[in-house]
C-alpha cells in the first residue's frame, strides 16, 4: 500500500506520558471526523482540531510508495547513531492508513511505535504505545490502551464513564481555543476532582517546537 503523509519531523513529544521524549512525528493526511477544510469545520464531528492535515505538501511530507520508503524517511529524520528509536504516528487519523507492512517495517528498523488516534478505528495490535483521544459525537471502538487523552472541556463526554475504559493512564488536556485560560482551569479542576486523572499540557506549543 502507499501512504499519504502531510508532514514528517524530528521533535520532542509535546503531550501525554511521553512528553519531553525525542521522537519522529509522521502526520498522515486525512481524517474521518473532519475534512480539514475550514468551510466544513462547523458541521464536522470534531470541530476543535488544531492541525492542518490536508494534502501531502508539508515539510517531510509526500506520497510514499511502500512501507520501506516511508521507514527510510523516518530513519533519516531520526539520524544515524542514536539509540531508543521512537516514532509517533499521528494525523489526521493515522489508523486510516496504518497496516501490517508499516508496523512490521518500523519494528524491523528498531522503532518503538506510538500512535495518536481518535479511537473510532481499532488500533493496530502491533503498536507499542496506544494513545486514544475520544471525540464527542463519535463512537469510540478502541477502549483500551496505554493512554487516554481527553481534551477538556468537551460537552458530551463524561470523565466518570471514560474512567471505566481499560487504559493505563488517564490524562486531561486543556482545549486550545480562544478560551484557553478558562480551559486550563477546567482541566485542573477535573484532575483535582478525580484523582485517576493527570494533566497533559501541549508543551511543544509553550516551547515553540513543532
Ligand atoms: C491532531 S490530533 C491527531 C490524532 C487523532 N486524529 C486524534 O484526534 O487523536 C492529535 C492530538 O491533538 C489533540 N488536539 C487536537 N486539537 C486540539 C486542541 N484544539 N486543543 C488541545 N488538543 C487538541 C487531539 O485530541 C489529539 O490528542
Ligand atoms: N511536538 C509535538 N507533540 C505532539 N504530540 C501530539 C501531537 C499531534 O499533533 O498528534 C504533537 C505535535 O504536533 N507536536
Ligand atoms: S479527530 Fe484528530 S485529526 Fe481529526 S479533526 Fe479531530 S483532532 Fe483533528
Ligand atoms: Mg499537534
Amino acid at each position: 500500500m502507499s501512504y499519504a503523509v502531510k508532514e514528517m519531523f524530528l521533535t520532542l513529544q509535546g503531550e501525554g506520558v511521553h512528553a519531553g521524549r525525542r521522537a519522529v512525528f509522521v502526520r498522515f493526511a486525512g481524517c474521518n471526523l473532519w475534512s480539514g477544510r475550514e468551510v466544513d469545520r462547523a458541521s464536522a464531528i470534531c470541530r476543535f482540531c488544531d492541525t492542518d492535515f490536508v494534502g501531502t505538501d508539508g515539510e517531510g511530507g509526500g506520497k510514499f510508495a511502500d512501507a520501506a520508503a516511508l521507514v527510510a524517511a523516518v530513519e533519516g529524520f531520526w539520524g544515524a547513531g542514536f539509540e531508543r528509536r521512537f516514532v509517533v504516528l499521528t494525523g489526521g487519523e493515522p489508523m486510516l492508513q496504518i497496516d501490517d507492512s508499516l508496523v512490521e517495517a518500523l519494528h524491523a528498523a528498531g522503532f518503538t511505535i506510538a500512535i495518536e488516534s481518535n479511537g473510532t478505528i481499532a488500533a493496530h495490535p502491533g503498536i507499542d504505545w496506544v494513545c486514544i483521544s475520544p471525540k464527542a459525537g463519535s463512537t469510540v471502538v478502541q477502549r483500551s490502551g496505554d493512554e487516554l487523552k481527553l481534551v477538556w472541556p468537551q460537552p458530551g463526554l463524561d470523565p466518570a464513564e471514560i474512567e471505566g475504559w481499560n487504559f493505563a493512564n488517564f490524562l486531561a488536556q486543556p482545549l486550545d481555543d480562544p478560551q484557553a485560560d478558562a480551559n486550563r482551569e477546567a482541566a485542573v479542576a477535573l484532575v483535582l476532582a478525580r484523582p485517576k486523572w493527570r494533566l497533559s499540557l501541549q508543551t511543544h506549543k509553550l516551547l515553540g517546537l513543532r
